[in-house]
């Protein structure tokens, strides 16, 4: 997803190529200088010089400014296209995965900015060093062989080092994969920690506590092997300075002024050996980051059918049927649970009131899910008033157990001024606990009851025909239990408004037109109310 293009390339050279010159320029300036040549300790030298040093510090500042902003083009954009990555993949995905892959798939991406200063680093300090090697070899060829030598073997020492390295790394990289799991554990189960001592004790000295101690260790021994690298190619450098000064005048290989240029020459194009050399492990951490993130974008693949905008709309709510269809998450996610919802054939009238009841781990939820189009069957079809359809969207609003307030208002309507909201605000009965028709105060923290209140205010908010509540009366106190089955439900449903509820209140049973029992993930009872509620031993046998 993050690639150079040849635009690209030919830009970054229009820049590295006259400043890679300007820059030896300079050097072969001082060289001159240095050891006295009569064409170059002229008067009107030291303009030549100041001028090359501003025309190439004016050049590196524009080039810099693109190359920001391009960077940042890409990290922006990149974070977009991710964002509306996420919310397009099904949510199957999100399950199996993790939100945590999110966060990493957004570090690796910061990690990308950095690619076009690397890509130019790397360019201008490869240039710098041919041209001081062509240089070099100008002067002497034996001499510059030699260097050229010594030069590969101190790289040749710093890549076997690396590499050896790369299994530490590995290492490294799991621990803390495990101990962000400790983490998660510590911040999202705090309350539990804080009520168990052994609990406490148990995740720090069985866990955090040596997990830390593997990675202080391997930690240490990694980057001590990285600075004893580094000082490697820092004190060949003082080897190969060693054999210039010394070795090649005994050699007769150079004379004196020649040595001076040698020394002038090395000392220049150290800078960009030692980036080179850093340069690697960047491209190392790039060559992963890229494969997560390749890796993520697959494990998140839009579901085209998913994306068919349906048009249903357009013609008011009739019916809803089920037609033998199956959902298994064996088959979504690879996981070894062989759950499998169906073949269910199902049909909901409009005005419908359903309650969806069973044991635990029964499949309500599972056919909530694939209800409301989150969960795609691997057989059947779904249609809405006779019609296929993928996507019941346009349909169904919903409240679901896990419940989520959301900071800021992302849908169609506005809540000030909106008569409907202080309407609904009184006849959940919130109207004393949110004053005031302003956003802020609908979205703050409420208690579990309360927030499963507002969820459903704003539920019925976008007017959708279908409504589906998954446990939604579970959090709710008695008195309001009542009233949301006695009165709620039989003033929506006038209304016209489909209602199914994933409900165990059997006390109100009768309230509904129909109560479909699951059992193992399939229909087990599908009878009216009338029926049910005379026999609920039944329902439950
Ligand atoms: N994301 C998932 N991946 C794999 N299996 C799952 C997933 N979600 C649920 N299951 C399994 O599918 C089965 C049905 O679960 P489901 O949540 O639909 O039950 P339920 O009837 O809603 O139960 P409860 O009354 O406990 O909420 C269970 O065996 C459960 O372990």
């Amino acid at each position: 997803m993050l690639k150079l293009k040849i635009k690209d390339f030919v830009y970054l050279l229009l820049f590295a190529i006259p400043n890679t010159f300007l820059s030896f320029g300079i050097i072969y300036i001082i060289n001159n200088v240095l050891s006295g040549n009569e064409r170059f300790l002229k008067d009107y030298m030291i303009i030549v010089f100041l001028a090359i040093v501003c025309y190439t510090y004016l050049l590196n500042i524009i080039f810099q400014k693109g190359l920001n902003k391009y960077a940042f083009k890409i990290l922006y954009e990149n974070e977009k296209k991710l964002f509306a990555q996420i919310l397009k993949a099904p949510l199957i995905a999100l399950e199996k995965h993790g939100t945590q892959r999110f966060y990493t798939a957004m570090e690796d991406l910061r990690l990308f900015s950095n690619l076009p200063y690397t890509v130019t680093h790397t360019v201008t300090s490869i240039l710098m060093l041919v041209l001081g090697i062509i240089y070099m070899f100008t002067l002497s060829s034996q001499a510059a062989a030699i260097v050229l030598f010594l030069i590969a073997l101190v790289a040749i020492c710093y890549f076997v080092v690396i590499n050896t390295m790369t299994k530490q790394v590995g290492d490294l990289r799991k621990l803390n994969e495990h101990y962000y799991r400790y983490v998660d554990d510590l911040i999202n189960g705090f309350k539990e920690l804080k009520l168990s001592q052994i609990r406490r004790k148990n995740i720090l000295d069985r866990y955090l506590i040596p997990n830390r101690n593997e990675s202080e260790d391997l930690d240490f021994k990694i980057n001590f092997v990285f600075l004893s690298i580094n000082l490697i190619s820092q004190y060949g450098l003082y080897f190969v300075i060693a054999v210039i000064l010394f070795g090649f005048p005994a050699m007769g290989l150079l004379d004196r002024t020649d040595v001076i240029a040698y020394v002038v020459v090395i000392l220049f194009i150290s800078g960009p050996i030692n980036s080179l050399i850093n340069l690697q492990q960047m491209y190392t951490r790039f060559k992963v980051a890229n494969y997560r993130i390749k890796t993520f974008m697959k494990d998140f693949e839009i579901d085209e059918e998913i994306l068919i905008e349906d048009k249903t709309t357009t013609v008011a709510f009739q019916n809803l049927s089920f037609n033998n269809i199956v959902f298994n998450y064996e088959k979504n996610n690879e996981s070894a649970n062989s759950f499998t919802l169906g073949p269910i054939n199902l049909d909901i009238k409009k005005g419908e009131v359903i309650f969806v009841v069973g044991g635990n781990g029964s499949g309500k939820s599972t056919f909530i899910n694939v209800l409301t189009g989150l969960y795609k069957p691997i057989e059947g079809t779904i249609t809405i008033n006779g019609k296929p359809t993928t996507n019941s969207q346009n349909e169904i609003a919903s409240v679901f157990t896990d419940n989520h307030i959301f900071s800021h208002n992302y849908d169609q309507y506005s809540l000030e001024g909106n008569e409907t909201y202080k309407e609904l605000l009184k006849l959940m009965e919130m109207n004393h606990i949110v004053s005031d028709d302003q956003e802020e105060s609908a979205r703050r923290k409420f208690s579990k009851g309360q927030s499963k209140r507002m969820s459903l205010i704003f539920a019925l908010l976008e007017e959708k025909p279908i409504l589906v509540l998954d446990e939604w009366a579970a959090d709710q106190d008695p008195h309001f239990r009542k009233y949301f089955y006695e009165v709620l439900i039989p003033k929506f449903k006038k209304e016209g408004k489909t209602i199914i509820a994933v409900t165990h209140d059997d006390a109100y049973f009768h309230k509904a037109d129909r109560i479909i029992k699951f059992d193992y993930g399939k229909i087990a009872t599908n009878v009216k109310s009338s029926a049910a509620s005379k026999s609920t031993q039944n329902i439950w046998s």
